[in-house]
């Protein structure tokens, strides 16, 4: 036969949610005894009784007993007058005729020495099986058979008490029955007087001994176990028969007692010991029971436990009838029973339904149940499924979504990089635009006003796209080529607006990044693409000038060096006419046949005489000149529409007939024939180079330029262009430089058109960047130059002077970092006088840091910045602080953002903000790069603003990651890319 283990219910043993359904407290009862003789005789006084079926109450209100509770409540409570039979059927019953239903159950006898455990126990165990034979009676259909054994546990050894010898029996691990006693004697019971046998012979194999409190104490935990089995008498023979089968536990434990109660000595005290020992065990486990199986039960600590382990907290219902003596003297054994009946009320138990099958029902019982967990793994494996397929379209939807954002993002990006491109390009176009667009008095209705409200929506993204200040320098170039439409781009670039900027969803290292482009010094590289194109049309238009004005006189010594037109050109920048900001084409004439290597006013000729012979030694002078003084006369004719912003005619005119007081220009040539005479020689001349040198803006680093230590363009001295008389600098010659030749494009007799739109532009581009990139020591002259020496016709044919950026020379000149410092100061200046957004000088600030490459940005930085500060008009000053100021709220709600509280405090005291203050973030945003003669200053104010904005990871790290960090000494500004780590020389 095999055992199943069911539920009470039916339901089969295993299943945690039945039997938790099936969780039943330990019934405790309460039984106090009446007082006894020997407590009578020493007039003790009951302390204890019960008021109700359920409450026991202390009745002694002695004032050292007043903290402790007086009244406990159990399931039942039995005073001194109650029967053992009214307890067997109150508290005992129940659950001992489980047994008959195939459910185990004990019913325990607790209470101290004397107190009436024996007593009671004996009367219980005997209505219960009286019962049980009642029921065996009254249940004929069913066939049962009762089993006795009994043991005692006395000193920690269990003993069968059925058998005389008193050899200890072992205990054994069952898995299926659990903790079995080996070899105990196990008797079927033929009738009720065959176990009244029984019984007696236990009582007498008990151990009892003789205590002071008790005549007969029972030294020993006495466990009589009543097995009943039951199966339907109509299946009894059957191969499908079941059986009933369960436990009934009688435990008599040995009392709990103080030796100095019992007046026990020597084997009485052992024993006492013993028995102290294992009922602590019991309630121990009771009390962990109680707490809800928390931590380790101690249930192998003893015996007694380790017997009982499936009646205390088990699948046995379990009842406990705690006896104790009311009297006054056993006043704290009384309330340590109570402790431990309170204690085990807590504690519950698993009631089920044990079934012993015959091996097929068992079979088929476990068939059943093994379809039955079959089904539920299939459940599971198409749970399971589901949720694989459930996880692999999330995931199938997220990278769909991520595809469209990265499509979304390269997309913007794509956008960004070319709206850049164009507004670096018109970074370095912009002079030439402004100065073109002032001569030749372009139809724009009015000068463009402050940068940031030009060409964008919202003032967030214009705070930080602070090029597009170039866009509104350069609208005449909106609507030409090259995809230089400003206003198409703004219809492209998505809106944003100051909650975006500071949204979760984009960062402002994204907002960055999705306005500015992963870093904005990308466009770079098309400045230098744009530096071959536009070279390249510059020596078309060179080539015009050729054409038109017989190179052929042109020799050598008209030859000038870049140095000397950077002088010029500065020259005459600062000495533009305030209303035109241009300077005169007097200046620009003076400044043009200023010896370079000579301060420019001292080395100008002294005299017209002077100046008619220097002009006499070639036409070129002439051809030129005039040529930009009639092309920007015609174009004012053209668009003298705006007399406060373009020149009238007149003033044109002025500006070229009368030299400026103050300046040496008074030595110039102020006739008209003198001016007529330019113009007839050079009237159908290219447009581009003398209105580009006209109006070149220059930086103050032209000026230091000038001296030794830094490095400047010149030609090889062992040149002949660098010969002495080469001094005397023609405006033909200049002309070529500022046309381009000087950036390194060979020029072709037949690659350009005469006075070209397209080409004045580009010229304009050119010159733009020639400033920016012309210097350098021991350049080298391109080979056929200097092979084919100055002749005039090799010249003409080999015109492509190439300039060389030596990084080396730069590199290796201690004198770099000094200038690099000097111009980051300067520009730092710059920025804060034109009121450029602080994440702009950021990452500028952050990006370049003294590497010889970064040369050709500073240079082009500060002479963006140089131009911006003369044009900057009293509303362009005004709109770019209200724009400032917007910036400086926006770093301050990102410092919300973006800091804690702790690091503002920290931030606060470190900028010596008191933390009581008010406004403290604004104070500390409006602090941000105002003192931009403190370096350290500066620095702070960059790391801090970088961090506000994300860009704090940039650096040269994020420079070399975009291909602008150079490891070759010498950058060939011809092949200009950006992205060539080792860019090839020409
Ligand atoms: N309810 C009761 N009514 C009358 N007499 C009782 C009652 N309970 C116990 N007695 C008597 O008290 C004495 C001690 O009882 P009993 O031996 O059952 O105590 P015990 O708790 O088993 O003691 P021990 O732990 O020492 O074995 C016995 O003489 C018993 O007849």
């Amino acid at each position: 036969m095999g055992m199943i283990n069911d539920n009470v219910d039916g339901s089969t043993y295993g299943d945690n949610q039945q039997s938790n359904a099936n969780e039943e407290k330990i019934l405790v009862s309460i039984r106090l005894r009446p007082l006894n003789a020997r407590e009578l005789a020493n007039n003790d006084v009951p302390d204890w009784e019960c008021i109700n079926s359920t409450t026991v109450l202390y009745k002694n209100s002695q004032p050292e007993r007043s903290m402790l509770p007086t009244a406990y409540t159990f399931d039942k409570v039995f005073g001194s007058d109650c029967s053992t039979r009214q307890v067997y059927e109150e508290a005992a019953k129940r659950v001992a005729l489980s047994v008959v239903s195939g459910i185990n159950s004990s019913i325990f006898a607790y209470g101290q020495t004397s107190s009436g455990k024996t007593y009671t126990m004996c009367g219980i165990t005997e209505y219960t099986i009286a019962d049980i034979y009642d029921y065996i009676h009254k249940h004929t259909n069913r066939e049962f058979v009762l089993k006795f054994s009994a043991m005692e546990i006395y000193n920690e050894a269990v003993r069968d008490l059925l058998r005389s010898d008193a050899a200890p029996l072992r205990l054994l691990d069952d898995p299926e029955r659990g903790t079995v006693v080996e070899k105990i004697t196990e008797v079927t019971l033929r009738d009720w007087s065959h176990l009244k046998e029984l019984l007696s012979v236990c009582e007498a194999q008990r151990k009892i001994g003789e205590t002071s409190l008790n005549e007969m104490s029972s030294r020993s935990h006495q466990i009589l176990r009543l097995t009943v089995d039951s199966s339907a008498c109509e299946f009894r023979r059957s191969e499908n028969s079941s059986t009933l089968s369960a436990i009934v536990n009688f435990v008599d434990l040995a009392g709990s007692e103080r030796a100095s109660q019992t007046l026990s000595a020597g084997m009485r005290l052992k024993e006492g010991s013993h028995i102290n020992r294992s009922l602590l065990t019991l309630g121990t486990v009771i009390r962990k029971l109680s707490k809800g199986r928390n931590g380790h039960i101690p249930y192998r600590d003893s015996k007694l436990t380790r017997i009982l382990q499936n009646s205390l907290g088990g699948n046995a219902r379990t009842a406990i009838i705690c006896t104790m003596s009311p009297a006054h003297s056993h006043v704290e054994q009384s309330r340590n029973t109570l402790f431990f009946a309170n204690c085990a009320n807590q504690v519950s138990t698993n009631a089920h339904v044990n079934v012993m099958m015959s091996e097929k029902a068992l079979v088929k019982q476990l068939q059943r149940e093994l379809a039955r967990l079959e089904n539920q793994l299939k459940n599971l494996g198409s749970l399971s499924n589901s949720c694989d397929s459930l996880a692999l379209k999330e995931k199938e939807l997220l990278i769909e979504k991520m595809d469209k954002e990265i499509r979304e993002l390269t997309q913007q990006r794509d956008q960004s990089h070319s709206r850049l491109q164009n507004l670096i390009q018109s970074a370095g176009e912009y002079q030439g635009s402004r100065s073109w667009d002032a001569l030749s008095s372009v139809s724009e209705p009015q000068e463009k006003g402050a940068w940031f409200e030009e060409y964008s929506p919202s003032e967030a993204s214009e705070i930080i796209d602070p090029l597009r200040l170039d866009v509104s320098s350069v609208p005449h170039f909106s609507d030409k080529s090259e995809g230089l439409n400003f206003n198409k781009h703004e219809e492209q670039f998505p809106e944003t607006s100051e909650e975006q900027f500071l949204s979760d969803d984009t960062s402002p290292r994204m907002f960055i990044e999705k306005y500015f482009g992963p870093d904005p010094t990308q466009g770079w590289e098309k400045i230098a693409e744009r530096l071959d194109l536009s070279n390249e049309d510059n020596c078309k238009d060179v080539q015009c000038i050729e054409t038109d004005t017989n190179m052929s006189e042109i020799n050598s010594e008209t030859v000038s060096s870049p140095e000397q037109v950077n002088q010029a050109l500065e020259y005459a920048n600062m000495h533009h006419d305030n209303k035109t900001l241009k300077p005169t084409f007097d200046e620009l004439e003076k400044t043009v046949d200023t010896p370079s290597d000579c301060q420019l006013v001292e080395q100008y000729p002294s005299s017209e005489s002077e100046l008619s012979e220097s002009r006499s030694r070639s036409n070129s002078d002439t051809v030129s000149f005039p040529g930009k003084v009639d092309q920007g006369l015609e174009n004012v004719n053209m668009h003298n529409d705006d007399k406060t912003l373009k020149p009238t005619v007149d003033e044109l005119k002025e500006t070229i007939e009368s030299p400026i007081d103050s300046h040496p220009g008074e030595q110039y040539p102020s006739s008209d024939s003198e001016l007529s005479e330019s113009r007839s020689i050079g009237a159908s001349r290219s447009r581009s180079c003398s209105e580009i040198a006209t109006t070149m803006p220059l930086s103050p680093r032209y000026e230091m330029e000038k001296e030794e230590e830094t490095p400047s363009i010149e030609f090889q001295k062992d040149s002949p262009l660098r010969s002495p008389e080469h001094n005397n600098r023609k405006f033909s010659e200049l002309e070529s430089v500022a046309d381009g030749k000087y950036l390194h494009r060979e020029c072709s007799e037949d690659s350009f058109e005469s006075d070209s739109t397209d080409a004045k532009e580009e010229s304009i581009k050119a010159l733009g960047l020639a400033g920016m990139v012309v210097k350098s020591e021991k350049q080298f002259v391109n080979k056929r130059v200097l092979e084919a020496g100055p002749t005039s016709s090799k010249f003409k044919k080999d015109y492509n002077v190439v300039l060389v950026v030596d990084h080396d020379s730069q590199k290796s000149s201690s004198n770099w970092s000094t200038e690099f410092e000097k111009q980051r100061a300067e520009i730092i200046q710059l920025w804060d006088a034109c009121n450029v957004p602080l994440v702009y000088r950021t990452y500028f600030f952050l990006v370049f840091r003294g590497d010889p490459s970064d040369s050709i940005y500073m240079e082009v930085e500060l002479r963006r910045l140089s131009f911006l500060k003369t044009k900057t008009g009293k509303n362009d000053a005004a709109s770019s602080t209200r724009t400032m100021n917007h910036e400086r709220e926006i770093l301050c709600k990102l410092m919300l953002k973006k800091f804690s509280r702790k690091e503002r405090e920290a931030l606060f005291q470190k900028w010596g903000i008191g933390l009581k203050t008010k406004k403290r973030r604004l104070q500390l945003c409006r602090r941000l790069w105002t003192d931009t003669k403190d370096m350290d200053h500066i620095k702070e104010s960059a790391d801090l603003v970088a961090k506000l904005v994300g860009i704090a990871e940039l650096g040269h790290a994020q420079k070399e990651i975009v291909g602008l960090s150079f490891s070759t000494p010498q950058v060939n500004i011809r092949s200009f890319s950006w992205k060539h780590s080792t860019p090839s020389l020409v």
